[in-house]
């Protein structure tokens, strides 16, 4: 028995574009962002896949996200799960302030371990260790049955909660986890077996 997981990091947020730390902070989809979702979604829809069920998290910009495929695969009417187990990871203190003058405050090292190091978390924030720790449950409870019992399952989430998910599909270590950089708008999708193990993976993008 093979399933499906579809997973897609949110189209560029309001928060991106004017570069600032986002976290658990709200913020709408920019119009590049929609058309980022769009692209990816036309990505998916070309794969002719019809989907069991989808999950996103309690934030605007991965459920617009999530929204903009349903619609584009002709699927609006599937059952969504909306759970702040997914949501991006918390960035306390950070949140809604600028990178650029953050590095400026704390200088440029302190700023890119908080962003980029596995366990060590920004002021009051959540480290991806953290983030994982909570989406880890919902993900084996949820999630993964279904795909283990060959549903299809697509997800809309965030760069730190799709990093937590990779890491335990791909068993990636601490270390490389945090230099997997993942593109806005862009779908990963995974076939797995019903142990969980990926029979394979491909990065819905031109040219991938
Ligand atoms: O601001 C955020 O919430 C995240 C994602 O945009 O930023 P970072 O690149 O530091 O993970």
């Amino acid at each position: 028995m093979v399933g499906t997981l579809v997973l897609t990091r949110h189209g560029q947020s309001e928060w991106n574009k004017l570069n600032l730390f986002t976290g658990w902070k709200d913020p709408a989809l920019t119009e590049l962002g929609r058309e980022e979702a769009l692209t990816g979604a036309k990505r998916v829809a070309a794969t002719g896949i019809k989907f069991d069920v989808a999950f996103t998290s309690a934030l605007q910009r991965a459920q617009t996200t999530l929204g903009i495929q349903l619609k584009e695969i002709g699927q609006e009417d599937i059952t969504i799960h909306k759970d702040q187990a997914l949501n991006e990871r918390d960035y306390g203190e950070l949140s809604g302030l600028n990178k650029d003058d953050a590095r400026k405050k704390w200088g440029e090292e302190q700023v890119h371990i908080w962003r980029r190091s596995y366990d060590i978390p920004p002021p009051g924030g959540e480290s991806l260790k953290l983030t994982a720790e909570r989406v880890w449950p919902y993900y084996h409870k949820e999630i993964l049955p279904l795909v283990k019992q060959g549903k299809n399952v697509i997800v809309a989430a965030h760069g730190n909660s799709l990093r937590a998910m990779i890491k335990d599909i791909e068993n990636i270590s601490d270390d490389d986890i945090v230099g997997l950089e993942l593109a806005t708008g862009v779908p990963i999708l995974y076939k797995l077996d019903s142990d969980g193990k990926v029979v394979s993976k491909e990065i819905l993008k031109e040219g991938a």
